[in-house]
Order: C-alpha cells, then sequence, then structure tokens
C-alpha cells in the first residue's frame, strides 16, 4: 500500500510510534543530525533526492502540529533551525520545501511531529 494509504489508516493515537525505535536506535536509521534534542534522519520512501525527516526526541504529547501548546514554542522553533542547519549541510543552495502533515486531511502516518526537509529538485505549487 502507499504511504498515502498508511496514512488513510493511520489512526490519530498516542501509541509508541516507529520513531520512539528509531530515538532509541533500536532499529537502523541514516542519521544525518543528532543533538539532545533532536534527530534528523533520511526518510524511508524519499519524494526527493533529499528528504529528510526532523523529529524531537522527547514527544511530550507532540503527536502532531495540532496538539502543539505554549510548553512547545522552544522544541518547535529548535526543529525548524535544525532543518534550516541540515538543509546546509545537504547542500541544498537552490532552495528546499518544509512540510508537516497533521491529521488525516495532511496525510500525517506517523503520530510523532516530525518536520518533512525535501529537495534536490524543483518543488512544484499548490502542493497536492
Ligand atoms: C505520507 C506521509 N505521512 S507523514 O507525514 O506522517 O510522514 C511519515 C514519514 O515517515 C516515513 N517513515 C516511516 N517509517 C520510517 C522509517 N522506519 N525510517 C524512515 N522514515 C520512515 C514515511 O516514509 C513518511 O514519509
Amino acid at each position: 500500500a502507499s504511504e498515502k494509504d498508511a496514512a488513510l489508516a493511520a489512526v490519530p493515537s498516542d501509541a509508541p510510534t516507529i520513531f520512539d525505535k528509531i530515538i532509541k536506535k533500536e532499529i537502523p536509521a541514516t542519521v544525518v543530525y543528532e543533538n539532545d534534542k533532536a534527530v534528523a534522519f533520511r526518510d524511508i520512501n524519499p519524494q526527493a533526492p533529499t528528504h529528510i525527516l526532523i523529529i524531537p526526541k522527547a514527544r511530550d504529547g507532540l503527536t502532531g502540529l495540532s496538539k502543539a501548546e505554549e510548553r512547545h514554542v522552544e522544541i518547535l522553533g529548535h526543529l525548524l533551525y535544525i532543518a534550516n542547519v541540515v538543509a546546509k549541510q545537504e547542500g541544498l543552495d537552490d532552495g528546499y520545501r518544509i512540510v508537516i502533515n497533521d491529521g488525516p486531511n495532511g496525510c500525517q502516518s506517523v503520530y510523532h511531529l516530525h518536520i518533512h526537509l525535501l529537495g534536490g529538485r524543483q518543488m512544484n505549487w499548490p502542493p497536492g
């Protein structure tokens, strides 16, 4: 099934996700950046030559952007800054796309907030 099918089948929940296993290094991932608060790794199903996910290590209720509360302001800003750092690290000098998918209409399939960094090709607009 396509990732979109997985997304439409996904039920928003607070259950652990596969990203917890990546954070705990229980399953392999190609990590391109990591610090005490965040980790960035290559998407398993890349939609562009560069497709990286930036996620918080501590989920703290942040299953998706729609669940953000005041206490999340700092980590949200930090993740966005890391996306900029990783984009430079990846040499995306001609630009890139930042995406956060939230909930069923946003095709979210993993309920652990994550920022998509897509680059290396001309992106289109409007997004689908
Ligand atoms: C439809 C978008 N749905 S999403 O916006 O929720 O994005 C989830 C992303 O996680 C990626 N993904 C799922 N499992 C792994 C994994 N084990 N390692 C790396 N990336 C993964 C999917 O390819 C997908 O792009």
